[in-house]
């Protein structure tokens, strides 16, 4: 009975039924809840279900149990560390959603961008050691050598993420033609290593680019006709839901606040004990916890997000005026 109804077999289906009602909705679900009542398999429970509403098992004739399998896998290799674990992935996933659903976004995707977002967003930080990119870099860790400091842990979230497809059991791209499937492997991997924070600025100037230039058929429809204008918007959506936590309601606001300072705070131990030099916002004995995420929000994430908005104006002003008064929250606090 592996099958549930949201893929995982638990005691209380309809509690988890009730909690992922609002999984169409920006910020309608409570992952944190949801990881307890899905006996701690969110990105399972999250994706199967997106997945289901979307038709993706009837479009790609997926196995759903080898579909389930693979997910499985997958989110158990994700790490019990403070922030980067699946329930994260879980948010991006679900974040990733919905921002598809956007009105401005109407059928301008076809199935197999929308189930490689998806897969990708399920994927982009699995086996994340909770220690960053520039870590790994200045100690030439394992994983600094084995991707020559270019994006190492994304270029790591990638191979893990398919290296398990290839696993037993896990094959649910089986039917996929030799197109489909390089197709899909193209577009995830570019997504992926969008996620690279040191990509941002990169990013954030082509999606500007984009805005400024972009064409919009009668119908208010984005019209995006060569490969890398369709990749570009699919990377940054990838990217703003990645950085979507401060424009979520601000009691799960708050619940990722206090995980990403334990995962930094963790990060800034590691680096005191072995004699580093501490990274920005990663000493706990000199942090301004609200300070940090003000200026988090007003030189990364807003800019990114008034962007996406611009974009798919009016679609996403929600998401800003959520964004603008957990800034306020947190400005209030200094
Ligand atoms: C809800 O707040 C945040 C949500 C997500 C992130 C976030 C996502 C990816 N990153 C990048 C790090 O994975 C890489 N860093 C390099 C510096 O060392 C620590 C590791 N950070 C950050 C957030 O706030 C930070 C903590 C105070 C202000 C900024
Ligand atoms: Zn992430």
């Amino acid at each position: 009975k592996i099958m549930g109804n949201f893929g995982v077999v638990i005691g209380n289906e309809d509690a988890l039924a009730k909690e992922l009602e609002g999984i169409d909705m920006w910020g309608g679900i409570d992952l944190f809840k949801i990881a307890d009542i899905s006996n701690n398999r969110p990105l399972t429970s999250v994706m199967y279900t997106i997945c289901k509403k979307r038709d993706m098992f009837v479009k790609f004739k997926l196995s759903p149990v080898k579909f389930l399998t693979y997910m499985m896998t997958l989110e158990d290799h994700y790490r019990e560390v403070p922030y980067h674990n699946s329930l994260h992935a879980a948010d991006v996933v679900q974040s990733v959603h919905v921002l598809l659903s956007s009105a401005a976004l109407d059928s301008v995707f076809t199935d197999l961008e929308i189930l490689s977002a998806l897969i990708a967003s399920a994927m982009h930080d699995v086996d994340h050691p909770g220690l960053s990119n520039q870590y790994h870099c200045s100690n030439s860790t394992e994983l600094a050598i084995m991707y020559n400091d270019a994006s190492v842990l994304e270029n790591h979230h990638l191979a893990v993420g398919f290296k398990l497809m290839q696993q037993n059991h896990c094959d649910m791209f089986e039917h996929f033609t030799q197109k489909q499937w390089q197709s899909l492997r193209k577009m995830s991997i570019d997504m992926v290593l969008a996620t690279d924070m040191s990509k941002h600025m990169q990013l954030l100037a082509n999606l500007k680019t984009m805005v400024e230039t972009k064409k919009v058929a009668a119908s208010g429809v984005l019209m995006l006709d060569n490969y890398t204008d369709r990749i570009q918007v699919l990377q940054n959506m990838v990217h703003c839901a990645d950085l979507s936590n401060s424009a979520k309601p601000i009691e799960l606001y708050k619940k990722w606040v206090s995980v990403i300072i334990d995962e930094y705070w963790m990060q800034g131990d590691v680096e005191r004990q072995a004699g580093l030099e501490i990274s920005p916002m990663c000493d706990r004995h000199n942090t301004s916890i609200e300070r940090s995420q003000v200026m988090f929000i007003d030189f990364v994430v807003h800019p990114l997000l008034e962007t996406w908005a611009d974009l798919v104006n009016p679609y996403a002003q929600e998401i800003i005026n959520e964004l603008s008064d957990n800034r306020e929250y947190y400005a209030s606090l200094i």
